[in-house]
């Protein structure tokens, strides 16, 4: 029978090793544990070690060298096989670093060997709340005074940095089963909730559990069989924002990429209604009252690589997340993601548009996708954008990237000509730093 897992996620200093000492100590199954940690000290590992309830003195495997998510097509796997030949138990548990990816991790247990003696159970992300609130969830001063809650002080930075790690951080709540806020006594009871209703938005799918001091309960946690990989991957709030767009008709199918289109679908979640498009869990949407905003930005038209990275530089601050694919004058093949999390964005070539290729791979792609949007002129060249916010003035937002389209003039330009800081190789990414 295959072993079940759980892989356990979340920022530096969330609280994992809080709530899987505790998971340790008040579970009374033989549990193994395999810990990820940066660094040349792995302190988690000790203590870990010290609390498992395995005898032979390596239940704990550390895996030292770097980060799980770049060693992971190999010693990943091997590791956990090694594990289970060589020990006996019931249930493993992964904790990933703080900064491993829990996709990849994900697949291993899925696709990859370890997928023979272990069976995927969820993936679970610790949240810290104070951290999340303080960087995502305050909104603007005036919201808050509406709110008739304190505005919190400045935390100062993180000792992590808070990019990349904040868009990371997204990753693991935007790709898993369970979200366990954390540190609940560091928040207000209206904060804890501000939180749990923007996690709501940015993961549907998942459950969410408040904690202190990662107190879960082992049943919570252990064998839930939350998992489901496609659902998983496909799960994220922008993503489903995006899908929702396209689902009533925010697409324009041969429009005139010349003329200016504002499809932009927004969304402000009413009390106890159900998005239609979510079909697979039924808790309750983030409420109106926490002004979380979702809304699609959909444009057929490059925009001007320099006015776009500017406005970059100055995103509201009530932007939480925003994801999607950009079109970018200057780049006619490369098909770029743009992606904040909360302060900076990165800008990385994630593929190719169709109509970059020759006529023969178009047909053979365009045959193999019959519902792809194409525009005669421009193929499936596009900007599809899913923006979450809370208490932002979206059109005020679609306005400025309007303002970064080309022009009619520049349109007719020579799009080469024009300064460039957009990636240009598979996989290359551009870092903009929020100039405010
Ligand atoms: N106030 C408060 N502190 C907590 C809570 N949970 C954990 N901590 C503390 O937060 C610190 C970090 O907790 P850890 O469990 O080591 O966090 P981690 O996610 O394993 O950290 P890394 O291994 O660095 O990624 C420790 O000092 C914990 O005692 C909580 O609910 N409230």
């Amino acid at each position: 029978m295959s072993v079940p897992v759980t892989i356990l996620c979340g920022e530096l200093g969330a609280g994992k090793t809080t709530l899987l000492s505790g998971l340790l100590e008040s579970s009374d199954r033989e549990i193994a544990v395999l810990v990820n940690d940066v660094g040349a000290v792995n302190v988690d590992a000790d203590l870990v070690e010290a609390r498992t309830d395995l005898t032979t003195g390596e239940d704990v495997l550390a895996l030292e060298n770097g980060c799980i998510c770049c060693s992971l097509g190999g010693e990943l796997s091997r590791s956990v096989i090694q594990l289970w030949k060589e020990h006996d138990f019931d249930y493993l548990v992964v904790e990933a670093s703080g900064v491993g990816e829990p996709e990849p991790i994900a697949r291993q247990f899925v696709r990859g060997p370890a997928g023979g003696p272990y069976d995927l159970d969820a993936v679970v992300t610790v949240v810290d709340a104070r951290r999340f609130y303080d960087r995502f969830a305050t909104g603007n001063a005036e919201a808050n005074a509406q709110d008739e809650q304190p505005i919190p002080e400045p935390q100062g930075p993180d000792d992590t940095g808070s990019r990349p790690l904040a868009d990371l951080l997204l990753e693991q709540i935007e790709f898993c089963d369970l979200l366990v806020v954390n540190k609940c006594d560091l928040v207000t009871d209206a904060e804890r909730d501000r939180v749990v209703a923007l996690l709501e938005t940015l993961q549907p799918r998942a459950d969410v559990v408040t904690t202190e001091y990662g107190g879960i309960d082992s049943s919570d946690l252990l064998e839930s069989e939350r998992f489901d990989l496609e659902a998983a991957a496909d799960s994220a709030g922008w993503k489903q924002a995006i899908k929702t767009a396209d689902a009533t008709g925010a697409h324009e199918h041969g429009q005139d990429a010349h003329e200016d289109s504002h499809d932009g679908h927004a969304t402000t979640y009413d009390d106890h209604t159900d998005h239609p498009d979510y079909p697979d869990h039924d808790h309750i949407h983030p409420p109106e009252r926490y002004g979380i905003q979702i809304d699609t930005y959909h444009r057929r038209r490059p925009f001007h690589p320099g006015r776009f990275t500017a406005c970059l530089e100055s995103l509201p601050d009530n932007l939480v997340r925003a994801k999607g694919l950009c079109w970018i004058a200057g780049r006619e093949q490369q098909a770029v993601t743009m992606s904040f999390a909360g302060s900076e964005t990165t800008l990385e070539v994630t593929g190719r548009w169709i109509a970059s290729f020759s006529d023969e791979r178009q047909e053979a792609y365009r045959q193999s996708q019959p519902d792809l949007p194409w525009d005669e002129e421009w193929g499936d060249r596009e900007t599809r954008l899913a923006l979450i916010g809370r208490n932002i003035e979206m059109d005020d937002l679609s306005a400025r990237l309007d303002d970064c389209l080309l022009t009619e003039s520049e349109l007719a330009a020579d799009w080469s000509s024009f300064e460039n800081p957009a990636p240009t190789g598979m996989g290359e990414t551009v870092t903009i730093p929020d100039g405010d």
